[in-house]
């Protein structure tokens, strides 16, 4: 028995609340279903039938979403209490994965900050290695990360002495910091790194007088004539090696390996996954920690103590055996007041996060999650000798190589049963749910300072793209004969079945969005009237389905400790997701499904423009591009407006309000959400307004929608 826990688990009493609240509106849900299928018999129509399956879908949804609620935990760690159960020098190996993709869109100085801050992790030096794995395969990145290796043996000491808690240098040196003897120097020394790094990006390549040192002659030399990034053998680089480079104060460093695994046109490279499985064999050879933590490139460590928590699950003597890894939830720098965009995910991070934790636990998030190595390897029999003792001599280096070749995972169990698994472009969530299938668990850490930070786009197309690609690997999971309604169900706590089902399904909110942002408004164009009228009972019912839910959701907000503002942002997101990204990440399923095109990770730009940056501190929304993201949410916008507009007419001048009411109420809500797109049609001359080409086109969508279906009144 332990004198004192590393660690406690609190049951949140919300649970109370939330499990009535499911009660009631489940109930309520039930009524409204049975209604519609009542007048589905009685007057069959055009009408009925689609509000029928608008209502249908969203009680499914709802019934995917009440699980996250029914058992929320709380668990805090005890760092202090470690030495109970080791000392330092019995902690366990630890190894780093941080990928990155592209130098354009990653740019190095960002990635090698996040590198730094890890390097500079209060944990023991030997028995901490970072890995960069770069499926960019450039020169680029290499050459910075030379250079990063060099200011480290500056950058470590400095850190560890005067206990920094920013110990990524750029936020460090962007924040007022206290002035050591040694800072003016430092910041010189980085700001210089910054200049040479910036010139080699500017020009595209390294120049002669720039390489220093065989070591780096014989490096950058591998990019010989031929090399592409689609195309070229594997290249590992020792940049530092623990037990051997010292930094200034003659203290051995961590180890820091470089990787860009090879890539040919023929084989598929399975985009991250396949790159962390790379990492998972090279590491294997090279350290072979029993612990690793995966990282994206722009998620520096905010905390040097975070693996002390994550140690306090692991190192714990009455863990669960089947415990595979502790998530750290994904927080983010660059989120302004409003969360214009709701790219901060509140509820994602706050409320799924302890609510399947305290199920079966969290789904993998892609990063900022320390991993059990023997969880996702099984334990699998190796030809090669891949896993045995860790080999960090020529030999060891070879084989590295060789099992980070394309050709390496043919006939094997990799990507199927061991590994990231493939087949979808959200390698996290399905690797977990098929963790979790097997009936490994997981547990998350929420530490008050967030562990990491990364960056969030700040132009609406940016985060669209981004989130129709989630959207679309969600769906190939969601309809996979892995889906989770139907071999999950069996496979786990049905429960948590839901929840995973609920992340997967979330593209068919554009069903029952797109239905409530046409249909009552085309309707009420028409003068027909399609809701019960304002005295009639059912009509309370209306009133009650729709209270109860936007008013659950702004408590949730709250108890997730965000503003009403944010709230407003999440629920105006809901709808442009619904009209964009959740319906074209169905169109892509099913072109890919059909087999008319292959599915493509597109990296998300991590390059901060001032100009954007400072619209979205503003809480201003970045249009700018005409994409069809946005002919499609324009296009509701504008059939919003018009129906909002003529349906007050017609009541003001026949009357018939009651009649009309919950059809001009719907109209009139799409149209205050929908304001900032009128803003960017209209009213802006920025450069980040609505192009008039997209305005053109929705106009054109809108007629032609309202032409179309005006036919059913
Ligand atoms: O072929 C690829 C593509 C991407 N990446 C890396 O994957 C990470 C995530 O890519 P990013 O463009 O930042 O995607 P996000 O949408 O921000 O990432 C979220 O969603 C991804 C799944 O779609 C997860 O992998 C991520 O961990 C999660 O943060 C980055 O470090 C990339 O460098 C690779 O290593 N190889
Ligand atoms: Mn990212």
């Amino acid at each position: 028995m332990l004198k004192a826990p590393l660690h406690t688990k609190k049951a949140s009493p919300t649970r109370w609340f939330n499990r009535l609240y499911t009660l009631i509106y489940g109930v309520a849900i039930c009524t409204l279903i049975y209604r519609h299928c009542c007048n589905l018999i009685n007057s069959p129509s055009f009408t009925t039938i689609l509000l029928l399956l608008a209502d249908l879908v969203l009680s499914f949804l709802w019934v995917t979403w009440q699980p996250f609620f029914l058992n929320p935990v709380h668990r805090q760690v005890f760092p202090e209490n470690l030495p109970q159960v080791a000392e330092e020098s019995d902690y366990p190996r630890l190894d780093v994965f941080v990928c990155t993709a592209d130098p354009f869109k990653e740019p190095p100085i960002g990635v090698l900050n996040t590198v730094l801050s890890l390097l500079a992790y209060d944990y023991p030096t030997e028995k901490l290695s970072v890995y960069l794995s770069d499926d960019g395969g450039s020169q680029l990145t290499l050459f910075a990360f030379m250079e990063a290796a060099k200011f480290a043996r500056h950058w470590l000491p400095y850190c560890k002495k005067y206990n920094i808690m920013d110990r990524s240098p750029e936020v460090y040196f962007g924040n007022d910091q206290s002035l050591f003897p040694e800072t003016n120097e430092i910041k010189a020394m980085y700001e210089n790194m910054k200049a040479t790094i910036k010139d080699v990006m500017d020009r595209g390549t390294v120049d002669i007088d720039q390489i220093n040192g065989d070591r780096m002659i014989k490096a950058l030399s591998k990019w010989s004539t031929g090399f592409t990034r689609h195309q070229h053998p594997t290249v590992i680089e020792v940049l530092l090696k623990s037990n051997q480079d010292k930094d200034v104060t003659e203290h051995y460093m961590p180890n820091l390996f470089y990787l860009a695994r090879e890539k040919n046109k023929a084989t598929p490279h399975h985009f991250k996954a396949g790159a962390i499985n790379a990492l998972l064999r090279v590491s294997a050879k090279l350290t072979n920690a029993p612990i690793f933590l995966i990282l994206d490139c722009d998620m520096y460590s905010n905390d040097p103590k975070t693996p002390l928590r994550m140690l306090c699950h692991f190192l714990d003597p009455n863990a669960d055996p089947k415990l595979a890894f502790v998530q750290f939830p994904q927080c983010f720098y660059n989120i302004n007041k409003y969360d214009t965009y709701c790219t901060e995910h509140v509820l994602e991070n706050q409320m799924c996060t302890v609510g399947m934790d305290g199920l079966d636990g969290m789904s993998f998030m892609g990063t900022n999650a320390f991993f059990k190595r023997d969880a996702l390897l099984g334990k699998p029999a190796d030809p090669q000798g891949l896993w045995n003792e860790p080999d960090e001599t020529k030999d060891g280096l070879e084989v590295a190589h060789r099992v980070a070749d394309c050709s390496y995972e043919e006939n094997t169990k990799w990507g199927s049963e061991i590994g990231f698994r493939y087949g979808t472009l959200v390698e996290d969530a399905y690797t977990s749910f098929r963790m979790q299938c097997l009936g490994w668990k997981s547990v998350v850490c929420k530490p008050t300072r967030a562990a990491f930070l990364g960056n969030m786009p700040v132009s609406l197309n940016d985060f669209l793209s981004q989130s129709r690609r989630w959207y679309m690997g969600l769906l190939q999971i969601a309809l996979c004969k892995f889906s989770p309604i139907t071999f999950g169900m069996k496979c786990m706590n049905p429960l948590q079945a839901l929840c995973c089902a609920y992340i997967e399904f979330r593209s068919f909110w554009s069903i029952p969005i797109i239905i409530y942002a046409l249909l009552p408004q085309i309707a009420l164009l028409n003068s027909s009237s399609i809701f019960p009228k304002v005295s009639d009972p059912w009509f309370s019912l209306y009133v009650f389905l729709f209270l109860g839910a936007y008013g659950k959701s702004l408590l949730d907000y709250m108890v997730a400790g965000s503003t009403y503002r944010k709230w407003w942002s999440y629920q105006r997101m809901w709808l442009i997701y619904g009209c964009s990204t959740y319906l074209f990440s169905f169109f892509d399923w099913l072109v890919t499904s059909l087999g008319m095109s292959t599915f493509e990770f597109n990296v998300t730009s991590k390059v901060l423009d001032n100009e954007l940056t400072k619209r979205y501190e503003q809480g201003v929304f970045t249009f700018g591009v005409d994409s069809p993201l946005f002919v499609s949410i324009s296009t509701a916008a504008i059939v919003n407006l018009f129906s909002f507009l003529i349906g007050l007419k017609q009541v003001l001048i026949n009357g018939r309000f009651e009649e009309l009411f919950g059809q001009l109420f719907i109209a009139g809500f799409g149209v205050v959400n929908g304001w900032p797109i009128y803003e960017g049609m209209v009213l802006r001359h920025d450069k980040g307004k609505m192009p008039t080409r997209t305005t053109m086109k929705s106009v054109c969508g809108a007629l032609l929608i309202y032409w179309v279906f005006s036919f059913a009144f």
